[in-house]
């Protein structure tokens, strides 16, 4: 195989005889042999990663760093006991979470699977037969297999180009440079001196193309990738609402159990005059307070809520944190077609520059459409020029079948011929689209909106026709003409844009023929023909969908490059109030902060380039927004890059599938609705568990400091507040299969630091007391360190079940796995002190009298609980 830097310096031919290729295409069976010598071309390996592995990984979360860290301070303080129950704390942890993990990834894998990505290659059935274009698998391309490449593809291996039209690829993969860069086929020898990442012909696997069109032949596949060896993620991701709500409040626990252990020491030297031997005590305090089943509950609830999601509703999350994400969500972004319309247009007029019906304009924005397809080989048409060639044809002309164009035979025989009026001369008004010949093409670009095609019409060999078409203002733009036409021309367009109608400006310009390449600066001094208007049909569930998402505080904004007019009626036909509609023109006067003041207050954006998309969405995350951007196109890539969660529709490109962290594979858009309750669910699972877990634990650690100011002794030895904690932790996983709340799903769901600790100060009070209480009782009835021991530890697994059922957030009925877990809990509080493991604990059995009392203390216990909630407070 060749590398990158052999293959730099050998032009295009020697390129493909070493390859043993040729421009045609491989030979199927040569291609499955050199499948089996090369392997599949996947950068990363798709077997999951051993168990071995996945348990150390699991090692690298930052709690059960903390806790082997407390187990070593434990172990140097010789308490083997207390050491030996934190591995076993940090074992249960870690087995649990990566079979979770192990569940969710292979769910996941599976369904990453459903929307893995293609590629369009060009093979033979044998020697002496034709290349046949067609897609497959991206793991099945070889090195020697021509693939062709276009607007959102990713490069699917590293390539070398053989041609290229207006190509342009995103590299940031490899290279951290965020602005796209043009590729071509040189004409002149290759400089070797340059970085392999700026060749001009080369393009690698990683990247991705932003515009333009080629075709390339493979060089390396899978791990000989410049890619696979750079050894870097497909991209840096960015760190969406999930780290910012859920990792926080872990580091700031983590952060305050790192202050419990000195502080517990400090209180029981300073106050009880104890020494080092408080140490282990002092460890297991800061481990009881420490939520370490966090990691699992957060996989557990979003695995569960992803696998629901798939089966129901058909929507593939491909990042756990993404569904999230998707709760914390309070402003979904979306792309006009494709998403909010089927992107299935329908050529609904075709007018000159006085607003009169007149086929030509047509005609030749039907010429642009056919050269533009025909000569830069687009791995799929774009619908507008499919739209535009299927009313040409049903207007009777010219006979250019798309499919039979992409198969390169002759157009069918021509239909009877129909005089189009007139534009340059008589000759072009009879010429039917196969009379014109295509000589190079000026791809579409979402930043310039226009295309052109450049033809020779019959009979004029001397001259090249540039044929332009494009948005109304970028045509216009580019037009030799007075401005009184062009406010005619752009009043005309209002409209029809305000009928919601696509619409395309055409013009046209004669050049002398000539052999150097057509570049955007030719594209001046033309000459208006006039405007083709397309309908769109809104897809059928955006009114509900929109509805809906209204319905759970999601402000759904539209940022479109279409013209403000049409977004404007789309918008109202779905029931969106459009206000003011904010251009990108104005995007570009604005700065960070002003932009963020208006996107906050703008519900449509139009005329915005990819670049103008992107910061509308940085301006609104600014703005203390969680953002989801919704997009089809290649040009929204930047914009879902910059969200915290990017979906995209299943019939999306390559890159934006790429792109997405979740995947609608259904045509319904109300699954967007669906998702962002599975992302509130999931998220007000984890928020119970973190708020009851955390204020119980707080609560143990004001009572501990405070008895082990007030007795004699430790209030509980280290090992049985572990083993408590063991049993908290355990039940507390219930918690991944609660039903949150109707309330809490009814509005973005946040992990609110501020209210979050209120919530446990005044619950971890309200704890604290129940067992300042106990204390009391236990100083009745029992005397000695075992007995209150034994009392302590019962009241405070009862007093936890307690609290687990109280304090849920869902009124409805009890799960049945909370049910189990609570019973568990209380059971194990009760008869643990009296089996033989208890004795081993140090725990003994309690006076009948005790349990009577004992009994009293959670009944007030439970009221005093019942009172905060009845009178909402504190609300977290
Ligand atoms: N194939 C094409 N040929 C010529 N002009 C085009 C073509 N596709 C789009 N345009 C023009 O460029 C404008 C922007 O289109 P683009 O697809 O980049 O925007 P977008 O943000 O994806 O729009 P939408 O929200 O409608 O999906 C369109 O309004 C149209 O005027
Ligand atoms: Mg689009």
């Amino acid at each position: 195989m060749l590398t990158g830097v052999v293959g730099a310096g050998l032009t295009s031919l020697e390129v493909l005889r070493r390859l043993d290729a040729g421009p045609r295409g491989l030979v199927e069976d040569e291609a499955t042999r050199r499948l089996q010598r090369y392997g599949e071309n996947a950068v990363l390996p798709r077997r999951p990663a051993a168990w071995a592995w996945r348990l150390l990984g699991t090692l690298r979360d930052p709690f059960t760093a903390v806790l082997l860290g407390l187990g070593v301070v434990s172990a140097f303080a010789t308490s083997w006991s207390t050491a030996c129950v934190i591995a076993v704390l940090v074992a249960v942890s870690c087995v649990l979470r990566s079979a979770g993990e192990y569940r969710a990834d292979r769910s996941v894998a599976a369904l990453r699977d459903l929307v893995a990505t293609t590629a369009t290659v060009q093979r033979r059935a044998d020697e002496e037969s034709a290349p046949l274009v067609r897609e497959i698998p991206v793991e099945e391309l070889v090195p020697g297999d021509v693939v062709r490449l276009g607007p959102g593809d990713m490069v699917p291996a590293d390539v070398r180009l053989l041609r290229a039209d207006g190509l342009t690829v995103h590299q940031a993969a490899l290279t951290g440079e965020s602005a796209p860069v043009a590729k071509r086929v040189p004409d002149t020898p290759v400089e070797l001196a340059r970085p392999l990442f700026d060749q001009p012909h080369l393009c690698f696997a990683g990247s991705s193309v932003t515009a333009g069109t080629a075709t390339a032949v493979v060089t390396a596949t899978g791990a000989d990738t410049h890619f696979a060896s750079a050894h870097r993620g497909p991209t840096g991701r960015r760190r969406g609402a999930f780290d910012r709500s859920v990792n926080g409040i872990s580091w700031t626990l983590i952060r305050f159990m790192t202050l419990t252990a000195p502080l517990v020491l400090l209180a029981n030297t300073v106050l009880r005059g104890r020494g080092l031997e408080t140490l282990p005590f002092a460890v297991a305090v800061a481990v009881g307070l420490t939520p370490e089943m966090l990691p699992v509950i957060v996989t557990t609830a979003l695995a569960r809520g992803a696998a629901q999601l798939a089966r129901r509703v058909g929507v593939i999350v491909k990042r756990l944190p993404a569904l999230h994400d998707m709760g914390a969500v309070d402003v979904l972004c979306v792309d006009k077609t494709g998403t909010l319309t089927q992107d299935q247009l329908t050529v609904d007029c075709y007018l000159d520059t006085d607003g009169h019906t007149d086929p030509a304009v047509l005609h030749w924005a039907a010429v642009n459409s056919l050269w533009t397809i025909q000569l830069a080989d687009v791995p799929a048409p774009d619908a507008l020029d499919e739209a535009i060639l299927a009313a040409a044809k049903a207007a009777g002309g010219p006979a250019a079948d798309r499919d039979d164009l992409l198969c390169r035979t002759p157009p069918p025989p021509a239909r009877p011929e129909r005089a189009l009026s007139a534009v340059h001369e008589p000759a072009a008004a009879r010429a039917t689209l196969m009379d014109v010949g295509g000589v190079d093409v000026i791809p579409f670009d979402p930043a310039r909106r226009v295309v052109t095609a450049v033809v020779q019409r019959p009979g004029r060999p001397a001259v090249h026709t540039l044929v332009v078409k494009g948005a109304v203002e970028d045509v216009l733009d580019r037009c030799a003409i007075d401005e009184e036409t062009r406010a005619r021309v752009l009043r005309l367009a209002g409209r029809h844009a305000a009928r919601g109608l696509r619409l395309l400006a055409v013009a046209l310009a004669d050049r002398p023929a000539r052999a150097r390449p057509y570049t955007p600066a030719d594209e001046r001094g033309l000459t208006l023909l006039g405007i083709v208007g397309l309908r769109d049909e809104l897809t059928a569930t955006a009114a509900d969908a929109l509805a809906a998402l209204a319905r759970r505080g999601v402000a759904v904004k539209v940022l479109t490059g279409d013209h403000p007019g049409t977004a404007a009626r789309v918008c109202a036909e779905l029931g969106l109030t459009p206000g003011e509609i904010v251009t990108g023109d104005r995007i570009d006067a604005l700065d960070d902060a002003r932009l963020a003041q208006l996107a906050d207050t703008t519900t449509v954006f139009a005329r915005c380039t990819p670049a103008h998309k992107a910061r509308v969405v940085r301006a609104l995350r600014r703005g203390g927004h969680a953002v989801g951007f919704l997009g089809d196109g290649v040009n929204d890539v930047a914009a879902m890059h910059a969200a915290d969660v990017a979906l995209c529709p299943h019939a999306a490109v390559d890159v934006t599938r790429e792109a997405a962290d979740v995947v609608l594979a259904e045509k319904d858009l109300t699954a967007i609705d669906s998702a962002v309750a599975a992302g509130r669910h999931s998220t007000g699972n984890i928020a119970t568990y973190l708020r009851i877990a955390v204020s119980s634990n707080v609560g143990n650690v004001i009572s501990m400091l405070a008895a082990g100011v007030l007795l004699p002794f430790l209030p509980m030895l280290p090992a049985q507040v572990l083993a408590q904690n063991l049993c908290f932790d355990i039940s507390q996983l219930a918690f991944a299969y609660d039903r949150p709340d109707a309330a809490s799903v009814r509005r973005p769901s946040v992990l609110r630091p501020y209210a979050f600790s209120r919530y446990i100060t005044v619950f971890g009070l309200v704890n604290a007391a129940a067992d300042l209480a106990t204390f009391a009782v236990l100083g009745v009835f029992t005397r000695g360190q075992t007995a209150f021991h034994s009392g302590w530890f019962t009241e405070n697994l009862i007093t936890q079940a307690l609290v687990m059922l109280l304090l849920r957030t869902a009124r409805g009925p009890l799960p049945g796995a909370l049910r189990w877990a609570t019973g568990a809990l209380a059971a194990v509080g009760l008869l643990l002190p009296l089996s033989p493991l208890g004795a081993a604990l140090g725990l003994a059995a309690l006076p009948m009298a005790y349990y009577g009392c004992l009994v009293m203390v959670l009944v007030a216990y439970g009221l005093a609980l019942a009172a905060c909630r009845k009178f909402g407070w504190p609300v977290g």
